[in-house]
């Protein structure tokens, strides 16, 4: 592959875009390079001579020749002159970067700061005249067209350089996975440390109300979400749901409903979901139902939440009746998968979320199990008071943006569910019949532990897959700490509530089913006696 800087970063005059570059260089002990440096070595003198000797237009067209030369070859931290991005051709070059994988940093500084820096040391052509007002005019300029050619946006309002360093340093470290479609309005999931970080942006402008719902155990996390929505001047309401599956039910719906009613929460104002897998896919229902569907943004911290309910937009409550029964396809603006939450998260409910993982290598990505499989032992061990920082990080970094895309995949051309998205199902059936007979004190991804094994076993009965891929079910989850078995319930419970199953069509079943490794079918009503056989092979 070609070289390609590790960052370009860009931005106004006086946005710190070179004390901030050299001091992420020097934190990631990479070179730094400035395209005005390198143009002053190309042109053999200082830029406002040249500018008074040339004249913008052929400054720009030697910016534009340094600054594709460098984003060809550069292996460092690279920051642009604050117009270089105006010029179309740059725009097409940093286009094309992207395109390789690379990071454009947008350096948002406060204006008042970045104005103040700007007019200090003098020798900047384009602020000659009222320099105040010139720098604000180019802002307008500017602005949108920064925006549009950067993928990571860093506001440094009251940072100083070192603390905008390191931001800007965790912001080009996330993953992002785009996910767009078919009636999908398109946004990103983006992974890493710092991820919530990008909070404010994502909600965008327009919201003047958040309501931040989360559960108490995560309070420490909705701390820090509530701390950076405040000093992005939102009002937010801060609103903690019972824990878990108790706080996915109408009545805590109804609560929050009768809440932003008293608060005054139009169509314009915003929510944040932050939790498990539970608290998003209720706030998700909140934020879909109030006035008939509002902005909302989920902030997952469980690693189930992370590589599967925060993405997608099934958002829902449980009833008397089944498991997600009522609900909606209500895709969020944006989701913040931050890893520092991971730091908090207790080792059975890590180990929960391996069953998604697992199922999305079963089914679309066997490189997942590959991953799995080597690093079963650290993985079932997981510390969250030892795990940022450690080898481990990088290892369920990569797994959680291997499984979002593998969701991603699904959902984009199936949004509601109509076939293809039902292959994410895949142990579901089974699954969700658990968590129900069991009171949801089953854990959901130990519950689809059980159920892919389960849905294994179905399909050897079918003779679709063999015996050695039903044991590798068996010999992966358990080397994951997943369990494999259950004995509680009796097949005739189990089976009424198969029936009640979202992808069953009249009165005949319907399952997901692997016909060989990393490829999911559908089985549409094989018999009773075959389905009550595979449960059967489960009872151990
Ligand atoms: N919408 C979807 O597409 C989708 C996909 C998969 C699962 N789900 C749903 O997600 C739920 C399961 O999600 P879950 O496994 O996250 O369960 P959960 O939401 O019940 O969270 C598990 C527990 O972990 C705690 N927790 C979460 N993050 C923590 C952290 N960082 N530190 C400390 N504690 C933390 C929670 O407060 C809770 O006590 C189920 O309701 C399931 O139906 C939805
Ligand atoms: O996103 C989907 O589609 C899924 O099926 C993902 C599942 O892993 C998830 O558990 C989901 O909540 C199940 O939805 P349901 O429609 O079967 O209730």
């Amino acid at each position: 592959m070609a070289a390609r800087p590790y960052a370009v970063i860009l931005g106004m005059m006086g946005a710190g875009k070179t004390r901030v570059g050299k001091e992420v260089a020097h934190m990631l002990h990479l070179p730094f390079a400035d395209a005005d440096a390198e143009i002053e070595r190309e042109v053999g003198m200082k830029i406002p001579a040249y500018f008074e000797q040339y004249g913008e237009p052929a400054f720009r067209e030697v910016e534009a020749d340094v600054i594709a030369d460098f984003l060809e070859g550069f292996e460092g931290i690279f920051s642009l002159g604050g117009g270089a991005p105006m010029t179309p051709s740059t725009q097409r070059e940093l286009s094309a970067y992207i395109g390789r994988g690379g990071k454009v940093v947008y350096l948002d500084a406060d204006p008042q700061e970045a104005m103040e820096r700007a007019n200090r040391g003098g020798g900047r052509p384009m602020l000659n005249g009222d320099a105040n007002a010139r720098w604000r005019k180019l802002y307008e300029q500017r602005d949108p067209v920064f925006h549009e050619v950067s993928n990571v946006h860093v506001h440094t309002r009251g940072l100083t350089p070192q603390g905008a360093a390191k931001k800007v340093i965790d912001m080009v470290s996330q993953r992002i996975v785009h996910v767009d479609g078919t009636a999908i309005e398109p946004y990103n999931v983006a992974i890493g440390e710092g991820a919530m970080n990008r909070l404010v942006d994502v909600l965008g402008t327009q919201p003047k109300k958040i309501a931040l719902i989360h559960t108490q155990p995560v309070q420490r996390h909705s701390d820090r979400a509530r701390a950076l929505l405040r000093q992005g001047g939102y009002e937010v309401s801060d609103i903690v749901i019972p824990d878990a599956e108790p706080g996915k039910t109408i009545a805590v719906a109804n609560g929050i409903w009768e809440r932003l009613g008293a608060e005054g929460f139009t169509r314009s104002d915003a929510v944040v979901g932050l939790g498990g897998g539970a608290a998003t896919d209720l706030a998700g229902f909140v934020a879909a139902t109030w006035m008939r569907g509002i902005r909302y943004v989920n902030c997952p911290t469980s690693l189930l939440a992370m590589v599967d309910a925060s993405t997608g937009g099934k958002t829902g409550i449980n009833t008397p009746q089944g498991k997600n029964l009522v609900g909606s396809f209500y895709t969020p603006a944006g989701v913040l998968a931050d890893m520092t939450t991971l730091a908090s998260l207790p080792n059975d409910i890590f180990i929960e979320g391996l069953g998604e993982v697992a199922k999305s290598g079963f089914i679309r990505d066997p490189e997942i199990l590959h991953i799995l499989e080597e690093h079963a032992d650290e993985l079932r061990n997981f510390n969250g008071q030892t795990f940022l920082g450690s080898p481990l990080e990088d290892v369920v970094a990569e797994l959680i943006e291997r499984t979002v895309r593998v969701k991603a995949y699904h959902v984009s051309s199936d949004l509601k569910e109509k076939g293809l998205r039902e292959f994410l199902n895949y142990g579901h059936t089974l699954g969700h019949a658990i968590e129900k007979l069991e009171h949801f004190r089953w854990r959901h991804g130990n519950a689809v532990a059980v159920g892919m094994v389960y849905a294994a076993e179905l399909a050897n009965i079918m003779g679709l897959i063999d015996r050695d891929l039903v044991d590798y079910h068996r010999s992966l989850l358990s080397s994951l700490g997943l369990p494999t078995s259950w004995n509680d319930g009796s097949f005739e419970d189990v089976l009424a509530l198969m029936h009640r199953d979202k992808k069953a069509r009249g009165n005949e079943l319907r399952f997901v089913v692997l016909d060989s490794i990393g490829h999911v079918v559908h089985l549409d009503n094989p018999s009773v006696d075959d389905v009550e056989e595979a449960f059967r092979r489960i009872q151990h």
